[in-house]
């Protein structure tokens, strides 16, 4: 399935100069949302997988399946003053502004292999701050999946080291 045909491009949203890649549009095709999760299952699978973590929010819509269709949990990444219980936190950068992520400090047992999962990689400034949250917490990040990876962007060149799956490239 030519997963890319799913994906509307929005230019200059949020801001002049980005262009958006708007996945409601995969998401509310039940087919492609179906191909794009399974793609995603199947790759976490040969992982060996113990628990999936996503970032807010999009990071929610694409890991909370998988890990259902898994068998295993999901752990939340937020933005700093949403989650209730002691966590820990990484501050980012984005490609449209700066951020703060926090984890339950509970949220992984160290040893655990952890599938993070998000929409789209951009500068990788989201991912590498989840990262560093879950190996803080001495998770072991047995791979990163994306629906979408802004090439252009080299965010994959601050991911050196981990396995990456992207189903769709620009
Ligand atoms: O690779 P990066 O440059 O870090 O950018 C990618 C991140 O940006 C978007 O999230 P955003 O922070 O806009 O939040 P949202 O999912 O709540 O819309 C997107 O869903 C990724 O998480
Ligand atoms: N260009 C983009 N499109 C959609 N989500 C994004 N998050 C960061 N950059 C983005």
């Amino acid at each position: 399935m030519d997963l890319k045909k799913y994906v509307t491009i929005v230019e200059d949203f949020p801001k002049p100069g980005i262009s958006f890649k708007d996945i409601t549009t995969l998401m509310d095709n039940g087919e492609a949302f179906k191909y794009a999760t399974d793609q995603i299952v199947q790759y976490a699978r040969e992982k060996k997988i113990d628990i999936v973590v996503g970032p807010e929010a999009r990071g929610f819509i694409i890991g909370c399946p998988v890990a259902y269709s898994l068998g295993v949990g999901f752990a939340p990444v937020r933005k700093e003053g949403k989650l209730p219980r002691e966590t820990i936190k990484v501050e980012y950068g984005l490609e449209y502004g700066k951020d703060a992520l926090t984890i339950h400090k509970d949220a992984i047992k160290p040893g655990q292999r952890v599938l993070i999962t998000d929409d789209l990689l951009a500068t990788g400034g989201t991912i590498e701050a989840t990262i560093k949250l879950v190996e803080q917490l001495g998770g072991e990040v047995a791979g990163i999946a994306f629906l979408i990876e802004l090439s252009y962007l080299e965010g994959r060149k601050r991911l050196e080291g981990y396995d990456i799956l992207a189903l769709i490239k620009y």
